[in-house]
């Protein structure tokens, strides 16, 4: 299997559909899922390029390994629940600080799942009872604007220049694993902005391979005694 070209992560509170948005994705359904227990990928083929998408899991226990599924990372896409304001909130207060191991040059999406439920959610839990689902109000909790506004502290943060990085507007998506929307625009619009970091990678590795013959092997240190 080809090395993947670069890497995209979903991070995000338990629950929000990170998984979920996948299987959307990549196998055209949405089915019932697990939560997921450390992390999972996927490879897609992009045009000439592989692109590894990393699923993480959202429970608490496995928060410290987020760092890692994170590092050389050259997209994230912090995932919430439209109708669940906290899971906004923990993008900030538990996974943003998860970002430092991504590359510099990283972008970020800011996605909010489920509007589906927007009109009727209510208090669910599953038959089994392993995966109650509970939301306070059964209305729209996140609105796009609380997601832009995240997004530009997302980019103070990262201590990027406002007016290079890609418009908030641009980077913050509304959708429903469960009925599809906005799914392919998401995954597309990422791989599409990928692209562009992937020839960059792609040139500096020209410029960064070792050059055999330059190098002088390591003097071993002697050791004085
Ligand atoms: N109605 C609706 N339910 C969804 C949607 N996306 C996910 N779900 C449900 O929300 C629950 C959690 O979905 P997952 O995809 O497992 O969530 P996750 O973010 O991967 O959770 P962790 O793996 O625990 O971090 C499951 O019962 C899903 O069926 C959606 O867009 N609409
Ligand atoms: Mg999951």
């Amino acid at each position: 299997m080809k090395k993947p070209d670069l890497k995209v992560v979903l991070l995000g509170d338990m629950n929000v559909g990170k998984t979920s948005l996948l299987h959307r994705y990549m196998e055209r359904r949405f089915q019932d899922t697990v939560s997921t227990v450390g992390g999972a990928f996927y490879l897609k083929q992009w045009g000439p390029y592989n692109i590894s998408i990393w699923d993480t899991a959202g429970r608490e226990q496995f928060h410290g390994l987020g760092s890692m599924y994170c590092r050389a990372a050259s997209a994230v896409i912090l995932t919430y629940d439209v109708c669940y304001m906290q899971s906004l909130l923990e993008l900030e207060d538990r996974f943003l600080g998860l970002t430092d191991t991504a590359s510099d040059d990283c972008i970020f999406f800011v996605v909010g799942n489920k509007t589906d439920l927007i009109d009727d959610y209510h208090f669910k839990s599953d038959t089994e009872g392993e995966r109650p689902h509970v939301s306070s109000k059964s209305h729209k909790q996140v609105y796009l604007e609380d997601a832009i506004a995240l997004y530009k502290r997302i980019i103070k943060y990262k201590m990027l220049d406002e007016h290079t990085a890609p418009a908030a507007e641009k980077m913050c998506f509304e959708t429903s694993a469960k009925t599809g929307h906005n799914v392919d625009v998401l995954f597309e619009e990422v791989f599409n902005m990928v692209i562009p970091l992937i020839l960059k990678k792609k040139s500096n590795g020209l410029e960064e391979t070792v050059n055999l013959a330059q190098t002088k092997p390591e003097k071993s240190k002697s050791s004085c005694c």
